[in-house]
């Protein structure tokens, strides 16, 4: 043992001195070639009869130290002419060119349209949570001092690009190394790695490893990119050179062991049950490789004369019911090809008591054959059978460990580590559980039965109504939820772009754009689902510093889940603003449909056409806009009393309205009165002042002194906090 563990080491050291000695050189080489062909690029455009004369300029950008770019500037002062200016390699102006220009003045022209995020439609939420959220990938708002960059970036652990960036050389060069390791030395795809990383770990560089996965790793990043043919010390190209082999560093999985090769694949897949979207991105989480359960090879519950008795009517005359048992002949089994073994082999182990008649359909063969190899290779006593499947059994530590997935073996306890239990929440449909668990959420089909309850909303019987879930088309069959499910309670689940053209137009509003009513809705109308990324609490975090900085926030909570982030992909139900100071006519209500949870917007009154629909984004929203402005304060004291009105100069003056409520919260924890509000806000015309007021008092409740019964107050707000954040979903 120890001697292996010698003999190992010996080899991995020197592996390590060879991918040095061989790092080294190739480093060296490629840059004299990259320096000697910059050299000789540059001084082939700029020989006076160069052939690239004429178009110097494009390529002279993509060289080294290329000279700036032929400028653009404009002629102020004729204000119809514009100058080219051509430069040579050193900067000096070679040629300037003045043009003139048609002046075409849009602004008499069109009104100017209200700021816009662009955003990819989507009808349903999708997962965002994948995406790296420790490291900044970049800077925003770089060139603005008013973006609050030290809370931002105080919630990364540095930046992306000094983490883990590879430099384009760098994976020319590691690239090259790789191959002289394995075509030259002989040297296998691991102990590549261990050498290189180990190297990479005593020089302080980032090394990547050949594969870190499908999509990452020194092999996939060098297949995205047009490598240069560089001509090395050998004086021959990098093209005219034996390549490492396509599949090289890939670990695939013994070819005879069936269930290696079908849990393969089967992690490809979306782990929800109930999904079939192809590359499912709302499902699958950051460990998406290890969240599908892998399969198991299923105990057979029957010898292979009891299938017999599964069979009520004989699939065709010569059906393997019809057959004695005397005239099964195993010889012909021979004559059949050997795919055929394997194929049935792979399928019996997943599901070994199927009736031979469905078998044969998937098989393509006849029910007979399959009966006779099914016998073959199961046996025909229960015992032997049990013993093959204790043989190909996957051990339960397996099975539990993917997080999060009601996926181990045996029942749903805290023994079992099953997180549905551990959560207190019902086991769904698509966990792995057996399908008789009692955590299983049934359906409506006991409480609903012919009356079809569902269609009543909150006074319904309809179990599903009562746990504020949608019906399930699966399990509700009493109440037809399939079929009639845009009218019963399964409406989001069949909300289409055409059910939004219906009833949303987006239209320019007091606050930007809005979504108004394209006709009369009545009260409860189901409007849309809210849908957008769906972000972790830090990610969420992250991205709402840079959306309230740049006035237009699109984050919905979902109480303690995941946050909707509709900036970058939504439908129309992102533009419904804050109806502040106003009664909201529509409402958010998070409701679980298929075990996952989903913010419905419906109608919380009769609404005309034309309308504009409104939601209460609540206290929590505004109160980030107010903490930016408490921030300004503290760094500036020269905006001592200006707090508030910056917030109204960058939120407009129409977002005071929003802010003026949560403005005397915070006042009556002792800061300010509300009187100090108009004081700060002196410059704001009669009527916005008017508007602040009334949403001042509504915020409030009543038009008590601040501090009068604080006590009570606090009490209430406690209540009004608990609402907030924990019923229902709200805009961050
Ligand atoms: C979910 S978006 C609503 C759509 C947005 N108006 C647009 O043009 O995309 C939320 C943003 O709209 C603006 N907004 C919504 N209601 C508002 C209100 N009552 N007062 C001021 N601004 C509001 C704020 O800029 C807020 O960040």
């Amino acid at each position: 043992m120890s001697i292996d563990c010698d003999a190992a080491d010996h080899d991995n050291q020197s592996n390590l001195e060879l991918s040095r000695r061989i790092y080294d050189d190739v480093r060296t080489e490629f840059h004299a070639w990259k320096s000697e062909h910059a050299e000789q690029k540059l001084s082939s455009l700029y020989s006076a009869d160069s052939p690239h004369t004429t178009k110097k300029f494009q390529i002279a950008d993509y060289c080294f130290d290329s000279p700036p770019s032929p400028a653009l500037e404009m002629d102020s002062e004729a204000g119809a002419c514009m100058q080219v200016l051509e430069y040579d390699v050193n900067g000096k102006i070679m040629h300037s060119t003045v043009n003139p220009i048609e002046v075409c003045n849009v602004m008499e022209q069109f009104e100017g349209h209200a700021d816009y995020q662009f955003c990819s439609p989507s009808l349903r939420n999708t997962n965002a949570r994948m995406m790296d959220e420790k490291y900044a990938a970049f800077v925003p708002f770089a060139d603005d001092p008013n973006f609050p960059l030290e809370v931002y970036l105080g919630s990364f652990k540095g930046f992306q690009w000094k983490h883990d960036f590879v430099g384009p050389d760098e994976e020319v060069i590691q690239f090259e190394v790789v191959r002289r390791l394995h075509v030259d030395h002989g040297v296998s795809p691991e102990d590549i790695d261990r050498a290189v990383k180990s190297y990479g770990d005593q020089e302080h560089m980032c090394y990547l490893p050949l594969r870190e996965s499908q999509e990452s790793g020194l092999l996939w990043a060098v297949s995205q990119r047009d490598l240069p043919d560089v001509i090395w010390r050998d004086g021959l190209p990098s093209s005219s050179k034996k390549q490492i082999p396509p599949h090289f560093g890939w670990s695939f999985p013994d070819l005879k062991d069936d269930f290696a090769i079908i849990n393969k694949a089967v992690g490809k897949f979306c782990p929800n049950l109930n999904c079939i979207q192809d590359n499912c991105g709302v499902h699958v989480s950051h460990e998406w490789q290890l969240q599908t359960p892998p399969f198991r090879p299923k105990q057979p519950l029957y010898a292979s004369m009891q299938l017999r008795a599964l069979v009520d009517q004989p699939c065709e005359n010569e059906c393997f019911s019809l057959v004695s048992e005397d005239a099964m002949d195993d010889d012909s089994l021979d004559a059949l090809p050997i795919t055929y073994h394997t194929v049935l082999n792979s399928i019996l182990k997943l599901e070994p008591d199927m009736r031979p008649c469905d078998l044969a359909v998937i098989c393509e063969m006849t029910c007979a054959n399959v009966y006779r190899l099914r016998k073959q290779v199961l046996g025909n006593d229960l015992k032997t059978l049990r013993a093959s499947f204790m043989e190909t059994t996957i051990s339960s530590e397996d099975i539990g460990s993917r997080e999060g997935l009601c996926a181990h073996s045996g029942r749903c306890s805290s023994t079992t580590n099953c997180p549905c239990f551990i959560s207190g929440t019902r086991c769904e449909r698509n966990c792995r559980c057996d399908d008789n668990c009692l955590r299983r959420f049934p359906g409506c089909n006991e409480t609903c039965g012919k009356d079809r309850t569902c269609r009543t909303g909150s006074k319904s019987k309809c179990k599903c109504r009562r746990e504020e879930r949608e019906c399930d088309p699966e399990k509700c069959t009493a109440c037809n939820a399939r079929y009639v499910s845009s009218i019963m309670n399964a409406r989001t689940q069949v909300c289409s772009e055409e059910h939004f053209r219906r009833h949303i137009a987006v239209k320019q509003s007091k606050y930007g754009l809005g979504a108004f009513a394209t006709k009369s809705l009545k009260k409860g109308t189901l409007i849309g689902e809210y849908v957008g990324e769906l972000v972790g609490d830090l990610q969420a975090e992250q991205r709402q510093v840079i959306q309230k900085h740049a006035h237009l926030n699109y984050c919905f909570g979902t109480n303690g889940g995941d946050t909707i982030d509709a900036q970058w992909l939504g439908n129309p139900t992102r533009f419904l603003n804050d109806s502040k100071p106003r009664k909201a006519n529509c409402d958010a209500t998070l409701i679980l449909v298929n075990g996952e949870k989903r913010v419905a917007i419906t109608t919380a009154q009769n609404i005309h056409r034309d309308a504009e629909l409104t939601l209460s984004y609540g206290q929590q929203y505004w109160k980030g806009m107010l903490l930016q402005g408490k921030h300004d304060r503290k760094t500036t004291s020269s905006q001592e009393n200006g707090s508030v009105e910056s917030v109204l100069e960058l939120f407009t003056l129409e977002a005071a309205v929003g802010i003026a409520s949560e403005f005397i919260v915070v006042d009556r924890a002792g800061k300010r009165s509300w009187k100090a509000l108009f004081a700060c806000v002196r410059k704001v015309d009669e009527e916005t002042r008017k508007d602040i007021k009334a949403a001042a008092l509504a915020g409030c409740g009543t038009k008590r002194k601040p501090g009068a019964d604080g006590a009570k107050d606090k009490k209430q707000r406690r209540v009004e906090e608990k609402v907030d954040l924990n019923d229902v979903p709200m805009m961050l």
